[in-house]
């Protein structure tokens, strides 16, 4: 089927038409003193301010009229669905179904609660003390070895919730090793017993050589304290994976597997078992809440009218910000130190997902798509590159996330008061830099001084929490899926397939033969030379 591309769409021409009439921000609060009120939407515990963003009502309207000229409401109902959305790789891509309510679930679902039992009794297990190392001592530390959806969301989520812990996982230490250098097993081995650590191998694929080579490593260290393979491979490893065989040719055996499944995207998965590191450090009724939170916000983009729903306004400002306005850099700035992976995690999700050049039907698209999008906790940022977001040359989106509440739970803790005053200058400054962004220095604090000439007009939404715990994090990560998933739609792409990085994996073998003396030499010179160079260096000419 051919799609239609964005630039055809009948309105498009009239959002173009609007960019030059809408107003300076500092503006368009000024002629509306109701905007904020009027520009704000709240579901499942996330309210969106989005009046900081360069739009009139009649953009609104027209952002509106896109939204079902793209045919967005047939697109979603597919994706619930389980229609083939991911038409390269011939699959659909449910994630949704994962979070649906188990009394909710079909038949033909039933594996989802079967999988997610058999990964709650593992962690029952593993926090009771009932799984044992090969000497018979008790796991202490458990060590997720994966990369990108496969490490991101477990390793965000964990970080993020850390405070709920429930009290049997509170024993139990949780760290994550993705990097193909080994540095951080490098680190991390010196510091753990073989004789209390279990490692899970999250790779959807199993082929990922990035995962394979730490956990060949982590093998080799285990089987020098381990006197037997048998009793190493049942106690120290758990597989996770869509490759039953794959997991089994590597020796994890069917009762240490965790299963999923095709239809899962990588980066789309930590609600799957690939969750079990967040089960394993918070607890499994932290995760459940994490996927009740995501199914509270899939029910609003499922059933809320586009100016009234969440994911879909972000998707729309977004596709006006790129599209129109011409924006192409999305910073992503949670005042949340618990937050701090989280603008890794979507560099994946949306980068991966819609940095694509061709439609879902394979022709080349002529506008842009996914900008680039990448964060920083807010506040350290501020000390960082906000110069640039406030007195560069690039016109940037943000996102600015912030929680209402924090502290409740150490009320009795004696520096309880001090972190509460820290909490408010937080929100202090998370508004502070929201406001000047968008109004600039002529509406807040008049200078003629150029240096302290701040043109404002950047524009950014607020989405506040009412606090951040599993349920907010849930529908705040659902969020951004369905936005990301919406603005594939517009773009007519598909959001669900990774195709660019798969290149560079080839070429990573070819020069691992180079490197070995033994591969083809009909490369470019740069490549040779840098190859001969670190072969010199390293003694190996
Ligand atoms: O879970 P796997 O199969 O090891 O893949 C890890 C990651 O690698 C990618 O395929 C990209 O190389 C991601 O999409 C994925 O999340």
């Amino acid at each position: 089927m051919k799609i239609q591309l964005l630039n055809q769409q009948p309105v498009f021409k009239a959002l173009q038409d609007q960019a030059v009439k809408v107003p300076h921000l500092a503006e368009l609060f000024q002629q509306n003193p109701h905007r904020a009120q009027q520009m704000s939407i709240e579901s499942a515990g996330i309210c969106l301010d989005y009046s900081k963003q360069r739009v009139t009502d009649q953009v609104l309207s027209e952002l509106e009229q896109l939204f079902y000229q793209v045919k967005l409401p047939q697109s979603i109902a597919e994706l619930f669905s389980g229609a083939v959305v991911n038409q390269s790789e011939n699959r659909a891509a449910l994630h949704t179904q994962l979070r649906l309510p188990a009394a909710q679930q079909p038949e033909a679902f039933a594996v989802i609660e079967q999988a997610l039992l058999q990964m709650e009794a593992l962690v029952d297990q593993v926090q009771q003390g009932v799984w044992r190392g090969f000497s018979g001592k008790r796991i202490t530390d458990v060590v997720n070895l994966g990369v990108g959806g496969s490490d991101l969301g477990p390793l965000m989520v964990t970080q993020a919730l850390k405070e709920y812990a429930e009290p049997q996982a509170k024993a139990l230490k949780v760290h994550f090793a993705s990097t193909i250098d080994g540095s951080q097993l490098f680190d991390l081995l010196d510091h753990l017993n073989p004789e209390t650590t279990l490692f899970l191998i999250a790779s959807k694929s199993f082929t990922t050589i990035d995962t394979l080579s730490n956990a060949d490593t982590v093998r080799a260290w285990l089987a020098k304290a381990c006197p037997s393979e048998t009793l190493m491979l049942r106690c120290h490893f758990v597989g996770i994976s869509a490759s039953a065989d794959k997991m089994q040719q590597w020796g994890i055996a069917p009762e240490n597997q965790l299963p999923f499944w095709s239809w899962v995207g990588g980066r789309f998965s930590l609600w799957s078992t690939v969750g079990c590191a967040i089960a394993l450090d918070l607890g499994m009724g932290v995760f459940r809440q994490l996927l009740a939170g995501a199914y509270a916000m899939d029910e609003h983009f499922r059933t809320a009218p586009p100016l009234q729903n969440i994911p879909v306004m972000m998707a729309l400002l977004g596709v006006w910000n790129v599209n129109v306005l011409d924006i192409r850099a999305h910073a992503i700035l949670p005042y949340d130190g618990r937050l701090k992976y989280f603008p890794s995690y979507l560099e994946q999700l949306e980068m991966e997902s819609n940095g694509k050049s061709v439609t879902q039907s394979g022709e080349p698209i002529n506008y842009a798509t996914c900008p680039v999008l990448w964060g920083e906790i807010g506040a350290n940022a501020q000390h960082a590159f906000y110069q640039l977001l406030h007195q560069g040359t690039q016109a940037v989106a943000a996102d600015f996330i912030l929680a209402a509440n924090r502290y409740e739970a150490s009320q009795s803790e004696a520096h309880y008061e001090a972190l509460i005053a820290q909490h408010e200058l937080n929100i202090a400054n998370c508004l502070a830099q929201s406001r000047v962004l968008a109004l600039g220095n002529a509406a807040v604090e008049p200078s003629d001084n150029p240096f302290r000439h701040y043109p404002g007009n950047q524009p950014s939404s607020t989405l506040l929490l009412d606090r951040l715990d599993a349920s907010t994090l849930g529908g705040l990560i659902a969020c951004y899926e369905h936005k990301v998933f919406t603005q594939a739609v517009i773009w007519g792409i598909n959001p669900f397939d990774q195709w660019g990085v798969e290149l560079g994996k080839q070429v990573a073998l070819q020069l691992q033969a180079v490197l070995a003396g033994k591969g083809d030499t009909e490369l470019d010179s740069s490549t040779l030379h840098l190859a001969a160079q670190i072969n010199s260096k390293r003694g190996r000419v």
